[in-house]
């Protein structure tokens, strides 16, 4: 599972949680405007906008698995088992393959509406990036400052849903995620007014009590819910420090704790990133697991017109800082 959402303050962010029990040595990756994009059916995109995000390095290859552009375009990759289905070649249309499907987004594109317009003859060819990566079944939330986009290629064929909310799971499809908010319309971050029956008096007992009802499980239809309701009620401040910690916890609220969710005997899926991009800035930042600690990586310190790929990878221990030691302590 996962969960993937952005956020407006005085700039725009947009990441997600990568929730998993293993890890494909993911790292953070620049890849700067002069790297080649070889597209197995489109040929080659040898310059294009720059991209940082999270990706597996496989053949010289970045397989992201979410980013963001120069222009502050961004999107993500998230789980969507047996509802993806890709199709063969087809002719008279734009063949992508779903792993290169953000390099070709992000490389040539600014504005979701721009998006749209080329996805009106994208069609998501069913061909692996090698034996030891086959395809994943995902959908995408593509998003920019103004609006954000869901894409999910189906038995039906490609559906592009305009995403309101801006955040995405995984499973059911789209449109019936949008359609399960109706069930929680009256949930409130304002205390209840009774409106059970006037013949019982009702105590407000607690704070919170407005959304009672707002799922706290683990499942993508609950995240779902719990993710839109924190994001659309956050209230931060706009500076960098508190746009990105509203952004953590905001992701934080759908997190996935170790030994909640058993994937198979002793498996365990845990939330292993948490990425928040400033898409104004380029500046990357993440936490993961065990390392609580945000690690930033700042696209626009690379050479963004080189060739080669830059990548960082995780730093995933724990960053403990000892406010106190034995000097400063000794010398009070
Ligand atoms: C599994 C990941 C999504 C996390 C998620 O939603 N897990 C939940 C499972 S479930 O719904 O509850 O079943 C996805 C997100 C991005 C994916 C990766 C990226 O697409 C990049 C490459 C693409 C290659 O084709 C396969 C390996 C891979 C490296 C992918 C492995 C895996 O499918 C990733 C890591």
């Amino acid at each position: 599972m996962c969960t993937g959402a952005n956020y407006t303050t005085r700039d725009h962010y947009f990441g997600r949680n990568l929730d998993l029990e293993f890890s494909y040595n993911e790292t953070v990756t620049v890849t700067p405007r002069n790297f080649a994009f070889e597209f197995r059916k489109e040929g080659t995109l040898q310059t294009h906008h720059a991209i940082i995000g999270m990706a597996t390095i496989a053949d010289g290859y970045p397989l992201y698995y979410d980013a963001t552009n120069e222009k502050g375009l961004s999107m993500a990759g998230l789980n969507f088992p047996e509802n993806a289905d890709y199709k063969p070649e087809a002719e008279g249309k734009t063949n992508i393959t779903p792993f290169e499907f953000i390099p070709w987004v992000l490389g040539q594109f600014e504005t979701v509406a721009e998006v749209k317009v080329a996805l009106a003859t994208l069609n998501l060819v069913k061909i692996n990036f090698s034996e030891t990566f086959p395809l994943s079944p995902l959908h995408w939330i593509i998003s920019d400052r103004e609006t954000s986009i869901t894409v999910e290629s189906v038995r039906e064929g490609l559906k592009v849903y305009d995403n309101p909310v801006g955040v995405l799971t995984n499973n059911p499809t789209f449109d019936i995620q949008l359609f399960n908010l109706n069930n929680f319309m009256h949930l409130s971050k304002n205390p209840p007014t009774p409106q059970f029956s006037d013949e019982l008096e009702f105590d407000v007992y607690s704070r919170g009590m407005g959304a009672i009802g707002l799922p706290g499980d683990l499942s993508s239809a609950s995240r779902f819910v719990k993710a839109a309701f924190t994001k659309l009620n956050s209230v931060s401040g706009d500076s960098e420090s508190e746009s990105i910690s509203q952004f953590f916890q905001i992701l934080g609220s759908v997190a996935q704790q170790r030994g909640c969710v058993e994937v198979s005997p002793g498996k365990f899926e845990i939330t292993i990133y948490s990425s928040c991009c400033n898409t104004d800035k380029g500046i990357y930042y993440y936490t993961t697991y065990e390392n609580s600690q945000v690690t930033a990586v700042d696209m626009h310190n690379e050479d963004l017109d080189s060739a080669a790929l830059a990548d960082y990878p995780l730093i995933k221990e724990q960053q403990i800082h000892t406010a106190n030691n034995r000097a400063t302590a000794e010398s009070r």
